[in-house]
């Protein structure tokens, strides 16, 4: 999976360099590329920003930068991609292009497995002020397959943050990513339920001991009472898990309970 991030904070976006993303960088699972904005803003304070039409607070991403930068990752994206045979089978070929945005559809792990699954060249358009000027994602539609996308209903500072979520989230889905993949197999949102506790030694600390069905040895017992524990809390917390099934697409992966 090859990443490519625009943005005026390259630094924010260093922490994808450590631990498990580091290591899956380290074995060429993942490329991550980070490109500063301001290395496509030519004039001599390298402006990215400018007042918005129409007036209003804040400032809004000037579309010159945005489009030469685009551009740039096109023409690599375009010099890497392997030759195309004459029997290949007809498909989009444009780069997807995700663009944190609280005005976009709500992320989850059915869209993380689904990105994991199904791409391999994502580029990420993180926004700061009052967000880009409308014309950038206007032109990146014949050039990308442009996703404005949410990490919930609140609002960030920019966009670098929820860029960190989701490649987090997409690339620990990827096979060879995760130390032991079967972690993957019983945690929150896989099979439409959230995870059970979990408990570690000491088996009394400050008066409070592990549920003794752990202590069994009893296998099935054990698979029962973790079953139980997801449903309770997957109703107790996640209600909306159980009652609704999003209509747009984003389906839960795998739902059954
Ligand atoms: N909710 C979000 O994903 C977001 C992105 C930028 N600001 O808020």
């Amino acid at each position: 999976m090859r990443y490519d991030v625009v943005t005026i904070f390259p630094e924010y976006l260093e922490p994808l360099r450590l631990s498990l993303l580091g290591k899956a960088q380290e074995s060429g699972l993942v490329q991550l590329n980070l490109h500063n904005l301001r290395d496509f803003a030519f004039d001599r304070h390298k402006t990215v920003d400018d007042t918005p039409y129409g007036g209003g607070a804040g400032m809004v991403m000037k579309a010159e930068p945005w489009g030469l930068a685009l551009d740039s990752i096109l023409n690599s994206a375009l010099s890497n991609q392997p030759a195309v045979t004459a029997d290949a089978e007809p498909h989009d070929a444009r780069p997807l292009l995700i663009v944190p945005s609280p005005a976009g559809k709500v992320f989850n792990q059915a869209k993380a497995y689904e990105l994991a699954e199904q791409e391999h060249h994502i580029v990420f358009a993180p926004a700061r002020y009052e967000g880009i000027d409308e014309r950038v994602l206007n032109w990146a539609e014949d050039h990308f397959r442009v996703m404005p996308v949410s990490l919930g209903d609140y609002v960030l500072y920019g966009g670098e943050v929820a860029v960190m979520a989701m490649i987090e989230a997409v690339t620990r889905l990827i096979p060879g990513a995760m130390g032991n993949p079967e972690s993957l197999d019983e945690e929150s949102h896989t099979g439409g339920l959230l995870e059970y506790p979990v408990y570690t030694k000491p088996s009394v600390w400050r008066e409070r001991e592990v549920p003794a069905v752990l202590l069994s040895g009893n296998h099935a017992a054990i698979a029962r009472w973790r079953r139980d524990q997801q449903i309770e809390r997957t109703f107790a917390r996640r209600f909306d898990m159980i009652e609704t099934y999003p209509e747009d697409g984003w389906d839960k992966k795998d739902r059954k309970l």
